[in-house]
């Protein structure tokens, strides 16, 4: 762990006006800046190494779905946490992806600061590229803090985000397909 980002929270504490030197903060620097590696730690993955060569032969051309993926990510805007569910579809021509890998993919990306347009369509893109699937399908519905504790403060809107490639964009039969299946129709 780098005692940089440890000093840094200690900067921060102190900035805000905190006593560095009281019994419950004396660790705080240190929690904090492991929990900041964790929560970032999609900066240190690729895709390669997250697949794991998990990609299997199938003669399957049926639509596989992932739905209800919990996603914990942080706003790229104000580093605060949006939280919700990732719903994944594709159209596999051949190969189908180790079911956990789609988890894996997901959380690669939300380990990183993002808005969540763009971790849907990264999530989207980086399938299909492991897949080469006729199709991909991926929704996002979640919850920003940044919204809730601060700034507007709205505690009941939710934003859905979705990316549709390939054949989930050109037939619409494909899209309602995915849609009904995971519920949103
Ligand atoms: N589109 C999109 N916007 C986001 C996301 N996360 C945070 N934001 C928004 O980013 C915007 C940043 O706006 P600014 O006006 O620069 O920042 P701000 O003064 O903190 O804005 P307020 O949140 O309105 O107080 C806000 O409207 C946030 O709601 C996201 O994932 N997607
Ligand atoms: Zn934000």
């Amino acid at each position: 762990m780098s005692d940089k980002l440890e000093n840094l929270y200690r900067e921060i504490l102190v900035e805000i006006g905190e006593d560095i030197s009281r019994n419950g903060i004396l660790d705080t620097p240190k929690r904090a800046a492991k929990a900041m590696k964790f929560l970032t730690h999609g900066y240190e993955q690729d895709l390669d190494e997250v697949v794991n060569g998990a990609i299997f032969d199938s003669d399957n051309d049926a639509m596989v779905i992932v739905k209800d993926i919990e996603l914990y990510s942080m706003c790229e805007h104000h580093i605060l946490p949006f939280i919700g569910k990732v719903h994944v579809g594709y159209l596999p021509t051949g190969k189908v992806i180790g079911l956990s890998k789609i988890a894996r993919i997901v959380d690669m990306f939300a380990r990183r600061l993002q808005i969540q347009e763009n971790l849907t369509k990264q999530i989207a893109h980086a399938v299909q590229d492991v897949t080469g699937a006729a199709g991909v399908g991926v929704i996002v519905e979640a919850k920003h803090m940044c919204m809730m504790m601060r700034g507007v403060e709205k505690q009941n809107s939710v934003m859905t985000s979705s990316t549709m490639l390939g054949q989930f964009r050109s037939s619409q039969n494909t899209r309602n397909e995915f849609l009904t299946l995971i519920e949103k129709r």
